[in-house]
């Protein structure tokens, strides 16, 4: 036996032309979002601010945070992350020209351009015959961005001091269900900001000690070097990372960089 349906209410057409008008207003949220982000783009001009990056680490994954969790249930996570990542990529465009440096065996793996696709949007990628080439060419241009497999052949050469006063600024994937470590290393000269839930990146030559205060989030080994990744926004010069290297000088230890932790959902 079929159940009986009731008629419908309401036309196709008529719940078609609320969508329109929904999507109009959309449309207009961003067109003055972007002029919005024009104003921002003057205002850093005029501090100098853009001369290093027009890109603000920790204030886009607070943008991010606030949304998906204000989202709730009746967004998907990975909707707001999408939406708001291609609005922000753009934004920053619109700030300065900026390109991401990368070795041609980085941009040979789909997952990896995947990857940065889905967090900077139509950000230009520029191929390099090394890592250490991609590294100095940020280097000499602050505003860029470089990008390495965390599996990659780049801490040599970041050892070297080819990658001179650029830091890591951030981790991807960005959003995800928890994994054991990130996949990619983006440097640049972003001026870190703290956001409440950060870390830092610190390179050292062996293991950290057992009785270390800090418990790493993630550690991998990067040829002979070790890398942690520690809980919060930390300093080479301050506890607890000054007495690690007062009292472990063979540690050799080096701060990567310090950013803001990556989302993590539920699958
Ligand atoms: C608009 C800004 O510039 C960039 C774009 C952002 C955005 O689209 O919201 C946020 C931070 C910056 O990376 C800003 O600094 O506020």
């Amino acid at each position: 036996m079929q159940t009986p349906v009731s008629p419908p209410q309401e036309s196709l057409a008529d719940i078609r032309r609320e969508i329109d008008r929904i999507d109009d207003g959309i449309l207009e949220l961003i067109a003055k979002r972007l002029d919005v982000v024009e104003r921002v783009r003057a205002y850093k001009a005029g501090t100098g601010s853009l001369g290093t990056s027009p890109i603000r680490p920790g204030r886009e994954a607070q943008i991010l945070r606030r949304l998906i969790d204000q989202a709730g249930d009746r967004v998907p996570a990975d909707l707001c992350f999408r939406i708001w990542r291609a609005l922000i990529a753009t934004a920053s465009l619109k700030q300065a020209a900026i390109r991401i440096h990368g070795s041609a065996g980085f941009f040979a793996s789909p997952a990896s351009q995947a990857l940065l696709r889905e967090y900077f949007g139509p950000t230009a990628l520029a191929e390099h015959p090394s890592e250490a080439a991609a590294l100095k060419t940020v280097a000499a241009h602050p505003g860029d961005l470089a990008a390495v497999a965390l599996d990659g052949p780049w801490a040599t050469a970041w050892l070297e001091g080819h990658a001179g006063e650029a830091q890591v600024i951030g981790v991807l994937p960005f959003i995800g269900a928890a994994s054991p470590r990130p996949e990619l290393l983006i440097f640049g000269h972003a001026e870190p900001e703290q956001t409440g839930t950060d870390e830092t990146l610190v390179l050292t030559d062996g293991q950290l000690p057992r009785d270390f205060a800090l418990q790493p989030l993630w550690q991998a080994k990067t040829g002979s070097l070790q890398l942690s990744s520690l809980p919060g926004f930390l300093s080479e010069g301050a506890a607890p990372l000054v007495g690690l290297t007062r009292s472990n000088g063979s540690l050799a230890l080096s701060v990567l960089g310090r950013y803001p932790s990556p989302i993590e959902v539920r699958s």
